[in-house]
């Protein structure tokens, strides 16, 4: 084949890739660790393990149909491979992958003692029973076989999945490993089959502790709680819906909610408990009382204190970034925001509180739920919740405190990488995103070295 004699025209599209997205992100944070081998970088990046299975089940329908499924070990430096099981008609490889490198940097900015895993299935849950979402997870897990296991990979609930559909994955993975403790295969269970005490709630527990500390930190010029101030939350499922009422009972006025049908809209403040109700009654907060109808695209550009996208990736991207008005953006969602829009808002002065510390909270109390099964015990709500705001504050405090050390020192980095021949573009301070990274791959790379894996 010839080689073309014009070059393509670059693209002006932005790029939605979420792994492509995901490596930009943590080549961004290494410029600014100039001691890490390329080799080691290299390693840092890619996923150790990526599995697709496929596999027909016969639908309540009568008909056959073929799934595809993945699941990413992006590391396991750290400990077992650790993150959500999603279903969702836009699954890929890709998307897999960067949800589970985003898992790797989440556990150690946290620093709990898990690596980075994720696994999604490409199927469309409203359009399939109970007992078809059960035959999927069955059949997922049994494909996966032992590389899933208490001490290798242990997935979670995320999108589209919940305690219910860990239950089932408990039960497949113990069909497969009679006589043996095989509750610490799998988080989020049931509570009354080994699943943690505010584990349901975690998600978004997390996501208000993390807010309120960066608030109290001086994050937000003029904002130093929560109290009466004004939240947009999009996505109204485990996280979003959680955080929400969290929010609004730590004195938030939380005046609009979404969920994949549109949003609703109140000024005044939204009636919370009546969402929730309507939620669980319908599937769906379309049609709740003492509220207007909003867009999704509108929902993300309304004039408010919070905004906290919880729902799916790129939701704050180039060209819909200028519209944001919100006054800091708390990521419930894992990738809400692209790359390009982080600069944006960066530009702007509004800070971003990023995926891979803000919506933590539920891997932390997964794996206080690992640490339950395995001693086969169970603390109460009380305890859990104590250890997550500990958890939560410390991880906070730690990504605010890398900011500032990071832009404070720019001067020796640039004077490092100058004496080292690595110059390359200048080193530009960095927003929250990129502090809360080069803490994570800091921390793993150091861990790579102690074992001896980098050599
Ligand atoms: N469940 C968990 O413990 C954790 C979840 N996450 C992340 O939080 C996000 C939400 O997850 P969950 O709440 O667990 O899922 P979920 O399935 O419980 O809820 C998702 C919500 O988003 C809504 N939604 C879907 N597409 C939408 C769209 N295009 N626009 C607006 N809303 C839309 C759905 O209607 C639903 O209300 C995901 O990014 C997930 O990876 C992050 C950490 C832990
Ligand atoms: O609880 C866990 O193990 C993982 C939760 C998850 O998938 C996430 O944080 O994105």
């Amino acid at each position: 084949m010839s080689a073309p004699t014009t070059l393509p025209a670059p693209s002006t599209q932005e790029e939605l890739n979420p792994f492509a997205i995901a490596q930009a992100q943590f080549h961004a944070a290494v410029r600014y660790l100039p001691d890490l081998e390329p080799g080691l970088i290299e390693f840092l990046v890619r996923p150790e393990r990526l599995i697709t299975v496929e596999f027909p089940i016969e639908t309540a329908d009568g008909r056959v149909q073929n799934f595809v499924g993945h699941r990413v070990l992006h590391s396991s430096i750290r400990g077992p491979g650790k993150g959500g099981i999603r279903f969702h008609p836009d699954v890929t490889a890709d998307e897999v992958r960067a949800l589970a490198a985003w898992m790797t940097w989440k556990c150690a900015v946290v620093d709990v003692p898990f690596g980075g895993a994720k696994g999604g299935v490409c199927c469309d849950p409203s359009e399939l029973t109970e007992s078809d979402l059960r035959r999927i997870t069955r059949r997922f897990v049994s494909q996966l076989g032992d590389a899933l296991g208490p001490f290798v990979d242990v997935p979670a609930p995320d999108v589209n999945t919940n305690a219910r559909t860990m239950a089932w994955v408990y039960d497949t993975y113990a069909m497969m490993h009679p006589g043996e403790n095989n509750l610490p295969v799998v988080t989020g269970k049931p509570v009354d089959m080994g699943g943690s005490l505010g584990r349901a709630e975690a998600t978004g527990r997390g996501v208000l502790f993390a807010c309120q500390r960066a608030l109290a930190r001086g994050v937000v010029d003029g904002l130093d709680s929560l109290d009466g101030a004004t939240v947009a939350v999009q996505g109204f499922g485990n996280v979003g819906a959680t955080a929400a009422r969290l929010f609004a009972e730590a004195g938030a006025r939380v005046v609009a909610i979404s969920d994949v049908t549109g949003g609703r809209y109140n000024p005044d403040g939204i009636d919370i408990d009546a969402a929730l109700a309507l939620r669980d009654a319908t599937g769906f907060v379309d049609g709740l009382e003492d509220t207007e109808p909003i867009s999704n695209d509108d929902l993300l550009a309304l004039d408010v204190d919070v905004l906290v996208p919880a729902a799916l990736e790129n939701q704050i991207r180039a060209d819909n970034v200028d519209s944001v008005r919100a006054r800091f953006v708390v990521e419930g969602a894992n990738g809400p925001t692209t790359p390009a829009a982080d600069r944006a808002l960066f530009e702007r002065g509004v800070p971003v509180l990023p995926d891979i510390l803000c919506n933590a909270g539920g891997v932390t109390v997964s794996y206080y739920e690992w640490v339950q099964n395995h001693e086969n015990e169970q603390w109460d709500e009380d305890t859990v919740n104590a250890k997550l705001l500990a958890k939560m504050d410390r991880a906070t405090d730690a990504v605010l405190d890398a900011q500032a050390r990071i832009n404070g020192g720019l001067d020796g980095l640039e004077r490092q990488r100058a004496e080292r021949g690595l110059n390359g573009q200048p080193l530009a301070p960095v927003d929250l995103r990129t502090a809360a990274y080069v803490l994570a791959v800091g921390r793993v790379a150091g861990v790579a070295l102690q074992r001896g894996i980098w050599p």
